[in-house]
């Protein structure tokens, strides 16, 4: 009666997840929604709910309710938004990943110039000779791929993002602030402080630390901050025809809102810098990590892919133009498929209104989950989902437009998406160049990769055995 007297709709049910097997996730920690296979019955409905703490979440694995979702105007559908005592906010503040309304559209607008304009390839490049010379003295050891794409990763984004060299490929120890901002992460993914938000008042150790890092990572990116402006001010006042290297993120933001005429404060900025820098480190490590994996268990595609490379480049180790990386068809659907097996899962929303998804009506502030992982995987638009399959990118076949989501579409996609796919690409380009590679005897990966629990995919402990092809200075 009262839905009635309020006209609004009614719709089936949702299937509900059963409380164990999400109690289940909360305490392994999770890293893909709630299921890690998931079963048909699901697909059949499109949608499933679980409840964690006070809420349910409904989490959407139907490539046509994603097209709904998705495609709602930013203020229908914002992000859900995390209250400020959890980690995660207290380390993105109000950037452009969690924020809504005026004050995301105003860091789109302010970010938009610096990740539309064409990238040059340099900069990833050169980062990807230096990670060789890393490797060079300790090549004949299993080495942690997953970690070393970090360090490449942090490497590309500290120069891309403000022109600041961390220097993770000098030596094996970390630079103090990296360790510091590595910290952070494993901290804002910890599963615990979002089901049990009052662990986060308490005053732990772990607490304490975790308040100091984000000071000492504040106080870095701030002086960064302030070093850009006094640069960009001075050129001004010279009037310097040679500008500033407006690829750099920053100097880009800084000069877009002088000239869109919007004041942006350093606590904007320093919001921003931290929000490109972890939205664009973890996944970009994972994706390559993932391709590095599948070309170790299928020597066949590695060496295919390999033949391509040497067909386009020539059989030495070099920097690949912007035009050649396009022309690799075999890399360039290894890196797809890699993309559909482990694309980034976090997608929330709270719907501002009562929402349709066929014979489903969510209420008005429902929260709600797009899964990539779970859309990528649905039998209805994907033969033999949990294979790695890169042969399927290589067929003229029609498909679903929202049944591939890795970088989301719609008002929020990922902003970064050119940037990761020319970084992924010339990772991957170079590293069949200069290595082949395997899993070790004893890989505890050599059936299925095995992620760890984290929020985001990660692999438990990936360990490669390379082997040097050619040497720097291009000898075989
Ligand atoms: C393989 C690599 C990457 C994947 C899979 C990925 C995936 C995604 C996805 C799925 C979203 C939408 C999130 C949501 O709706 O809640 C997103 C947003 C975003 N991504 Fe990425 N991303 C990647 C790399 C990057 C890189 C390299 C950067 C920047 C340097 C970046 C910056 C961002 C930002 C700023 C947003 C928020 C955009 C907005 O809300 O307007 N990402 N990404």
């Amino acid at each position: 009666n009262y839905h009635r007297k309020h006209k609004i709709l009614l719709g089936r049910e949702v299937p509900k997840i059963p409380f164990i097997p999400v109690l289940w996730s909360v305490l392994t920690g999770p890293h893909v929604d709630v299921l890690e296979i998931i079963p048909d019955k699901y697909y059949e409905a499109g949608i499933y709910k679980a409840r964690l703490g006070a809420n349910d979440y409904y989490t959407i694995i139907s490539a046509d309710f994603a097209r709904t979702i998705l495609n709602e105007p930013e203020d229908i559908a914002p992000k859900y938004q995390f209250s400020s005592e959890l980690p995660v906010l207290k380390f993105y503040g109000n950037g452009i990943v969690f924020s809504n309304g005026e004050k995301w559209r105003t860091h789109r607008k302010l970010s938009n110039p610096a990740f539309n304009r064409a990238l040059s390839p340099h900069v990833m490049g050169d980062v990807v000779l230096n990670t060789f010379r890393y490797l060079q003295n300790d090549i004949h050891k299993p080495v942690d791929i997953y970690e070393l794409l970090q360090r490449i990763t942090i490497e590309v984004l500290g120069q891309v993002a403000f022109g600041y060299s961390f220097g993770t490929l000098k030596s094996k120890e970390l630079p103090d602030i990296v360790r510091k901002y590595k910290s952070i992460i494993n901290h804002v993914e910890s599963y615990p402080s979002y089901v049990f938000p009052f662990l986060n008042k308490l005053p732990t150790k772990r607490n304490r630390i975790f308040n100091a890092e984000i000071k000492d990572f504040d106080k870095f990116i701030f002086e960064i901050i302030d070093l850009k402006k006094i640069e960009l001010a001075k050129r001004k006042k010279l009037n310097e025809k040679k500008k500033l290297n407006n690829e750099e993120l920053l100097v880009s933001m800084l000069e877009a809102s002088e000239q869109e005429n919007i004041n942006i404060g350093p606590q904007d900025l320093r919001d921003n810098m931290a929000n490109f820098f972890s939205a664009g480190n973890d996944t970009t490590s994972m994706a390559v990590s993932s391709s590095i994996y599948h070309l170790a268990k299928y020597p066949e595609m590695q060496e295919r892919a390999r033949k391509e490379v040497i067909k386009a480049l020539g059989n030495e180790v070099k920097i690949p133009t912007a035009e050649k990386l396009k022309e690799m068809k075999y890399v360039n659907a290894i890196i797809k498929e890699s993309l559909r097996k482990y694309p980034a899962p976090m997608t929330y929303r709270q719907l501002q209104k009562p929402t349709k998804l066929g014979e489903y009506v969510l209420p008005e502030n429902s929260i709600v989950k797009v899964s990539n992982y779970g859309v990528h995987h649905d039998p209805k638009h994907w033969d033999d989902p949990y294979k790695f399959d890169p042969e399927r990118w290589l067929t003229n076949e029609k498909r679903h437009q929202f049944s591939y989501i890795p970088f989301s579409i719609g008002p929020r996609n990922c902003i970064g998406q050119n940037f990761s796919i020319m970084e992924q690409r010339i990772i991957l380009v170079m590293f069949l160049l200069k290595y082949e590679w395997s899993l070790p005897e004893n890989s505890i990966h050599k059936e299925e990769l095995v992620l760890g629990p984290a929020f985001l995919f990660r692999p438990k402990n990936l360990e490669i055995n390379f082997r040097e092809r050619i040497n720097l200075d291009n000898k075989k």
